[in-house]
């Protein structure tokens, strides 16, 4: 049976969708099936039904995760994402990363294990950015 992998996207301006975009192909080419969620869309029982996640969003407030819908989103499933293929992405600004550095330790203490370094791109996903997504959508894909 072909892995189910789920991407769960929040964005704005359509950069972390772009991102989100090339994992979904690198891992439908290798053959998963791959549903991409709305946060709103994706609550305890979808965490549940995955063992492979990537999440992706972009550095929002000041360098924070996108407040009223995707980091209610993550602290809700936050508890179930362990001894899971998790994979975080997303896109930035005019900062430095902050924000994915905060999310990336905030994953790890609380016991996330990551399947793989976050991917980050200032703002619009450059083409050798969105060819690493398609990696890891590759690798996401395989088990
Ligand atoms: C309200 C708001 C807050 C933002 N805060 C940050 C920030 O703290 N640090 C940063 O590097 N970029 C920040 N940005 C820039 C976005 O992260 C950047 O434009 C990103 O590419 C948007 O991704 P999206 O197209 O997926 O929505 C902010 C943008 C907005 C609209």
């Amino acid at each position: 049976m072909s892995r189910k992998i789920a991407i769960v996207v929040w964005s704005k301006t359509g950069n972390t969708r772009l991102m989100s975009k090339a994992i979904k192909e690198g891992a439908e080419n290798a053959g998963a099936s791959v549903e991409v969620f709305k946060s709103y869309n994706f609550g305890i029982e979808e965490a549940k039904s995955y063992d492979t996640i990537a999440l992706g969003c972009p550095a929002m407030g000041a360098e924070t995760l996108e407040d009223t819908e995707f980091l209610p989103m993550y602290e809700t499933v936050k508890p179930y994402l362990k001894n899971k293929k998790i994979f975080l992405f997303g896109s930035y600004g005019w900062g430095d990363g902050e924000w994915m550095r905060a999310w990336r330790e905030d994953a790890i203490n609380n016991g996330i294990s990551l399947f793989r370094e976050p991917i980050i791109a200032k703002e619009k996903p450059s083409d050798d950015i969105l060819d690493k997504l398609k990696s890891v959508g590759r690798e996401l894909a395989s088990s």
